[in-house]
């Protein structure tokens, strides 16, 4: 008998949940919002790319880290863990910016084509802020326990990776913006 048309080459767990996928276990919530700041950072770059403005802005990183510090308080979150934290988001956003610029000089054909504007951007980036303090004082009691931690941030980062399909570069900020979640609060 005639082989049927490609069948799909792995499981889409959208069409198994019949929802949208998002990052599994104690830590998916956190890590979803995690990817989404990631994945604003693309935005980041658009906005910036063939412009004057260079990637790392510090007085916007220090108006960005004294929001957190304040609204912590606020949330029952350590203001200094907090700032650790976010200070790894930051980090993980430049390792986008860079990636996708230099994927833009060299492949100008895939360089965006409109220039979002970054006002609205950083607007999205403060309302995060808020859904992310909030995660971060919602697993306080998991991130305390070193091993199940572990365990499930690796499954929130490699579901979260594979129903947000990431390619290594956004793998790579996923895994800075996330490595010391865990260590948080000891
Ligand atoms: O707002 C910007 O210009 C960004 O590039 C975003 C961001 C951030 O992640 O918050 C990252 C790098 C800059 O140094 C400042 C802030």
């Amino acid at each position: 008998h005639p082989v049927s048309a490609a069948a799909p080459a792995a499981v889409d767990f959208r069409s198994v949940a019949g929802g949208p996928a998002k990052p599994l276990g104690a830590l998916g919530p956190l890590t979803d919002l995690v990817i989404q700041r990631i994945l604003v950072g693309d935005q980041v770059a658009a906005s910036k790319f063939g412009t004057d403005s260079p990637i790392e802005d510090p007085v916007r990183e220090a108006q960005v880290l004294e929001q957190v510090r304040a609204q912590a308080d606020a949330s029952g979150v350590d203001p200094d863990e907090a700032g650790r934290f976010f200070s790894d988001q930051i980090t993980a956003s430049k390792i986008v910016q860079q990636g996708l610029f230099d994927r833009w000089t060299s492949h100008p054909e895939e360089a965006p084509t409109t220039r979002p504007d970054l006002a609205e951007i950083r607007e999205q980036l403060d309302r995060l802020t808020v859904a992310l303090l909030d995660e971060l004082e919602r697993t306080q009691a998991v991130r305390g326990k070193p091993v199940s931690c572990a365990v499930q941030q690796s499954l929130a980062n490699l579901t979260g990776a594979a129903t947000e399909h990431l390619d290594a570069l956004h793998r790579r900020a996923l895994t800075e913006a996330t490595h010391s979640v865990c260590r948080l609060g000891e």
